[in-house]
């Protein structure tokens, strides 16, 4: 119990995000990983990109363009993308009365990873929070899309190759804890738990 209460006081404020290309197992390892810290007495809040907003919906209407993939619309998309996620900041920006932990499905690394220019990204994405933990599940991509629901114009191998390609070059630069997402999902969340618990320099009970 004490290695808990431990837990408690270092991990008061946090903004964790997962990343990936589609298929990864964002949304599950979320859950999962959501389910063991309240089981473990934290307060625990999920977010996800693109957002349920009227933006968040005209976003996914616009990945069922066909030329989703062309350069303008994606300099389209990364405007839609940074308006959907500045709405989400009050909600990450850190405050010690909110006490809780943030665990993020996506972030201002997938504008990064999935848009183009980069420099031209990076600028209109300068007021996104920086998360304190990112978790980088990473996977073959023929792997990946036989786990993709195949919605939308992304979801094709030679586009998420280069996203792929454009992740493990973003998690060299900012230190991603790159995850083998290729694993059972118990193992994929093992290893979360494991990348977690050492980023806080802690030992925790509870992780096979
Ligand atoms: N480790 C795993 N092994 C096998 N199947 C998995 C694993 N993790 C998730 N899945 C399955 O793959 C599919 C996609 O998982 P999930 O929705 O969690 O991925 P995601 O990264 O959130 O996807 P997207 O970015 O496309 O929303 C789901 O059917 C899920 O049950
Ligand atoms: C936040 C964000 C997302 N995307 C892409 C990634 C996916 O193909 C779709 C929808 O995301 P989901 O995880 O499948 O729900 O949007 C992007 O291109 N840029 C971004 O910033």
């Amino acid at each position: 119990m004490i290695e808990f209460i431990y837990f408690k006081i270092l991990l008061i404020d946090m903004y964790i995000v997962f990343e990936g290309i589609d298929g990864a197992g964002k949304s599950t390892q979320i859950n999962l990983l959501k389910q063991w810290l309240f089981d473990s007495g934290f307060e625990v809040e999920t977010i996800i990109e693109p957002t349920d907003s009227d933006i968040g919906k005209l976003i996914r209407k616009t990945l069922q363009n066909p030329d989703a993939t062309s350069e303008n619309i994606q300099k389209t998309l990364g405007l839609l993308f940074a308006a959907d996620r500045l709405a989400l900041m009050d909600k990450i920006v850190k405050n010690e009365e909110k006490n809780k932990i943030i665990l993020s499905d996506r972030s201002f690394y997938s504008s990064l990873a999935y848009q183009q220019p980069y420099e031209w990204i990076a600028e209109i994405n300068k007021f996104a929070e920086s998360p304190d933990l990112v978790f980088l599940l990473d996977l073959d991509v023929d792997l990946a899309i036989t786990r993709c629901s195949c919605e939308d114009e992304f979801e094709k191998k030679s586009f998420l190759s280069h996203v792929r390609k454009n992740y493990l070059e973003l998690a060299a630069i900012h230190d991603f804890n790159i995850i083998n997402a290729s694993n059972g999902e118990n193992k994929v969340q093992s290893d979360i738990r494991k990348a977690l618990a050492h980023s806080l320099g802690i030992c925790v009970s509870g992780i096979d």
